[in-house]
């Protein structure tokens, strides 16, 4: 094999970790390593890189004349799949199984804040207003469907059954179900399902097939007393219909680290939607230490792979936008 050149975009604050550096110079000793900073990488630099670990600049990548493989630190690689981004013949890979722990904490904490009507006593406790809402309901006894059953939806599905919930899975595939559903179901039956739930979470790649598949249709078709969690990405819900079916009574909270658009515009009406909560697409943050921890596990696992010549682990499907064979 020839003398490779690897060039390494680690988020801020753990770059410098000589470990790192000690360990995947271990796995690498023949290649020349490199790392930069995302806004220091030139067209010269890029142009004699062969694997790139990081977020690059999407605008930098067509002079990455030599790229054979680039391996996200995200789970999502929606920028990188689009047309004319990454030079014909790279590789890609994303670093799915990192997030699924971290952000199932996330997904159950949004949850019972809306069953427990946690935003309704935020706004009291800013009016100085000792008064209940009469609404707090529990996990136990209530369901959870779960749409995207892929890293973080099968984290969040055991953590919502150890507490006690039915949880309801759906796949886009067919598959065998496994302990921590009670049941499981393909993609086209989702018009039933939504009737059926209390709590609807999404964690889906955005994709031409998830592209505002929750709108007024499938909105519609939530109990009104239900609550809705967006941890994907924001393109798999049309904001407006969210924002009116919820000023309408018509669902009753919603829960939102994602949002289409980003940022959200400050004008938007849902920013001010009854029981709503929005944070700016953090759950799953690669420069939080235990996520990066899980990043750099897989940064190595898959350069080990490839020195070995063996199949490099998460890669991702141009054409479906998400990882190969899920
Ligand atoms: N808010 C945040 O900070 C973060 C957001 N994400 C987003 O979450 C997404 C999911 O991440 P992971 O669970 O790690 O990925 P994953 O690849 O393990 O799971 C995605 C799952 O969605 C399923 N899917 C795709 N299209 C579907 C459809 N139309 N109907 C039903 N299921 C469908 C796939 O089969 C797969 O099982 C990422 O693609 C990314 O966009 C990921 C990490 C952090
Ligand atoms: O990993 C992802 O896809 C993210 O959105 C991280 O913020």
């Amino acid at each position: 094999m020839d003398k490779k050149t690897i060039l390494f975009d680690f988020p801020e604050g753990f770059k410098a970790d000589e470990i790192r550096r000690a360990k995947l110079r271990g796995i690498a000793p023949d290649a020349e390593l490199i790392f930069q900073d995302n806004n220091e990488i030139n067209q010269d630099l890029i142009a004699k890189v062969n694997i790139l670990i990081g977020m690059p600049r999407r605008s930098i990548l067509k002079y990455a004349s030599n790229l054979e493989w680039l391996q996200l630190l995200s789970a999502g690689a929606d920028l990188y799949t689009k047309p004319g981004v990454l030079p014909d013949g790279v590789t890609l890979t994303n670093a799915t199984g990192a997030y699924g722990k971290s952000m199932s904490e996330y997904m159950i904490c949004s949850v019972l804040s809306l069953l427990m009507d946690f935003p309704h006593y935020r706004d009291n406790q800013r009016q100085h207003q000792w008064k209940s809402s009469g609404k707090s309901r529990h996990v136990l006894g209530t369901t959870a469907l779960v749409v995207g059953l892929g890293n973080i939806g099968s984290e969040f599905a055991k953590r919502y059954k150890a507490l006690g919930g039915k949880v309801i899975g759906v796949k886009r595939t067919p598959g065998e179900k496994p302990d921590y559903l009670d049941e499981l179901y393909t993609a086209d039956r989702l018009d039933e399902l939504l009737p059926r739930a209390d709590v609807v979470t999404l964690s889906l790649p955005s994709t031409g097939e998830t592209q505002h598949l929750f709108g007024k249709e499938k909105i519609g078709l939530m109990k009104p007393d239900a609550v809705l969690v967006n941890v994907g990405r924001g393109t798999a819900v049309d904001t407006d219909a969210l924002s009116k079916a919820l000023y309408a009574g018509k669902l009753y909270g919603a829960a939102l680290d994602v949002t289409d658009p980003e940022p959200l515009p400050a004008e938007h009406p849902i920013w001010d939607a009854p029981n709503t909560i929005i944070t700016p697409h953090i759950s799953g943050r690669w420069d939080a230490r235990e996520n990066f921890e899980r990043v750099f596990e897989i940064i190595c696992t898959n350069l080990s792979r490839y020195f070995d010549n063996k199949t490099l682990i998460n890669i991702v499907d141009l054409s479906t936008g998400y990882k190969k064979n899920d």
